[in-house]
């Protein structure tokens, strides 16, 4: 299992890196990573979250949790229509609050045998690959909501912090 980052720990922010081949250790960052999801549970998982800053992202949204999903260097194209949804996040325990999103994306993506593919996406999927592409550009949902919002949000995880510790 890997360890998931935080909010507001400043590795959230860091701008991940294309992968430029497609490798064992790229393979196995992505095993690593779903393990950590199904365990979380959650149904996307991107590296940035792992300390990892390379582009890997991995989503399971199946109720059977065998449906796994790993896009490389995934790039969006074609957005379109937006859709409000209530977004949590492994990095922000315990925070749920809407977020708008675009109703459907095409993702572009390499797959784990380093082939292009390209993906049409509606509903929770493209809710998800737009949380997971964020996170890959050192954005969190909480970045999305008011300043007032954020505010709270890290005042109310500091006071958890301090608990727990
Ligand atoms: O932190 C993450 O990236 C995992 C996110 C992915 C996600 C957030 C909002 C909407 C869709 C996906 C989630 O925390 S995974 C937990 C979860 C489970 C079921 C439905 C929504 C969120
Ligand atoms: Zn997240």
């Amino acid at each position: 299992l890997l360890p998931i980052l935080r909010f507001p720990d400043p590795r959230l922010k860091k701008l991940a890196r294309p992968v430029v081949e497609i490798d064992d250790g790229i393979r196995k960052l992505a095993a690593d990573m779903a393990e950590t999801m199904y365990e979380a549970p959650g149904i996307g998982l991107a590296a940035t979250q792992v300390d990892v800053h390379l582009r890997v992202v991995v989503i399971d949204i199946s109720e059977e949790k065998n449906q796994l999903l790993v896009f490389v260097n995934p790039s969006l194209s074609r957005c379109e229509g937006e859709q409000i949804g209530e977004e949590g996040c492994l990095s922000v325990p315990g925070i749920y609050d809407k977020v708008e999103r675009a109703e459907r994306v095409t993702i572009h993506y390499l797959d784990l045998d380093g082939k292009q593919r390209t993906m049409d996406a509606d509903g929770l999927l493209a809710v998800c690959i737009q949380h997971e592409i964020d996170h890959l550009n050192g954005i969190v949902f909480v970045d999305h909501l008011s300043q007032l919002k954020q505010g709270r949000i890290k005042s109310k995880l500091a006071k958890q912090a301090r608990v727990t510790a």
